[in-house]
């Protein structure tokens, strides 16, 4: 089958996106098309599959992880999602309804030359990890170790809706990071459903460093859902502040965050085109071929690159 594609990311968060209004597939065929074309080693990869359909008049995002599983949210993913619906339905604002919430959006002035900037609004960040489950832990977890993870590090567990483990140390061993998330990708009895982790840094009182092993993917340059995760926590235990803006970088660059008392997080950030083209997916072999790139989205990928070099020298 061949899908139009438009290859994008958010904070360095790439994705193949396809306009699936028009495209019916069930769930574990949308699954296969999410390994076939995020497939670092296949003709398109990336951290995930981005689809934008519309039903009953609203507009739907869903997302699946590049092992195929399918993720509540993904905030970085939301960002371009609403790019395509704003210039697909000439509209500059929107609510996105996805698996178990929705995210509202608004184009916003670019917050660099040539940089396509949009604002979403997600939550409320939630405490509860009786939903996720995360077992034999109470009902929740706010910054103390996780012994079965790791017996200093102090976790707090966030859902945005996703599961979220943040911890906030001096300085990123990314050895350590990856270490824990592969425990939480094990999907042990007490974690069944996995998490994503994030070690956070803070920078400034307004402003942290958050890097990322995804759910579902590893190491990743952001997670949107993480970034909204570790400003709610960063404010919570008064690292920063609730109602302040906070800038949140990144590996591959940043996005400003402001954290409300209610959980409600609100995410400025780009949403970039790189290319956009046609490609096959083979459904027997999960394996994409055949790309056609129509167009590469030079002059956004040059505007990204200076936000993401600057932030870069900031941290
Ligand atoms: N990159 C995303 C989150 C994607 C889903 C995540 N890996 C999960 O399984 O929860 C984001 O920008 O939020």
């Amino acid at each position: 089958m061949r899908f139009e594609i438009v290859k994008c990311h958010g904070s360095g968060n790439d994705f193949p996106l396809i306009d699936a209004r028009g495209i019916a597939l069930d769930d574990a065929q949308w699954s296969i098309v999410a390994r076939a074309l995020a497939d670092r080693r296949g003709a398109v990869g990336g951290d995930g599959l981005l689809i934008m359909q519309e039903s009953h008049g609203h507009i739907r995002f869903r997302m699946w992880n590049a092992d195929g599983s399918e993720a509540e949210t993904c905030l970085n993913g939301v960002r371009c999602v609403a790019r395509m619906a704003f210039e697909r339905l000439g509209i500059d604002r929107a609510t996105l309804h996805l698996m178990r919430s929705t995210v509202e959006v608004s184009r916003e002035p670019d917050l660099a030359p040539g940089v396509h900037t949009v604002r979403e609004v997600a939550g409320p960040a939630s405490l509860d990890i009786g939903e996720w489950p995360l077992l034999g832990e109470g009902h929740e977890i706010v910054e103390r170790p996780i012994a079965r993870l790791d017996p200093v590090l102090a976790f707090t567990a966030v859902a945005m809706p996703n599961p979220h483990l943040v911890t906030f140390v001096d300085a990123i061993d990314e050895a350590a990071l990856v270490r824990i998330g592969e425990a939480c990708e094990s999907a042990p009895d007490w974690l069944p459903n996995r998490a994503n982790v994030s070690f956070v840094r803070v920078l400034a009182p307004d402003a942290i460093y958050v890097r990322t092993f995804e759910r579902g993917v590893g190491l990743t340059d952001s997670c949107g859902s993480a970034m909204a995760a570790s400003a709610f926590v960063a404010a919570l235990t008064g690292r920063t502040a609730f109602d302040r803006e906070v800038i949140v970088r990144n590996k591959g660059g940043l996005v400003t965050a402001r954290a409300e008392g209610d959980g409600m997080v609100a995410l400025s950030g780009n949403a970039t085109w790189e290319w956009e083209g046609a490609v096959s997916v083979d459904f027997a072999e999960a394996l994409a071929g055949d790309l056609n790139v129509a167009h590469h989205f030079n002059d956004e990928i040059a505007a990204w690159a200076i936000v993401a070099e600057q932030s870069a020298a900031a941290v």
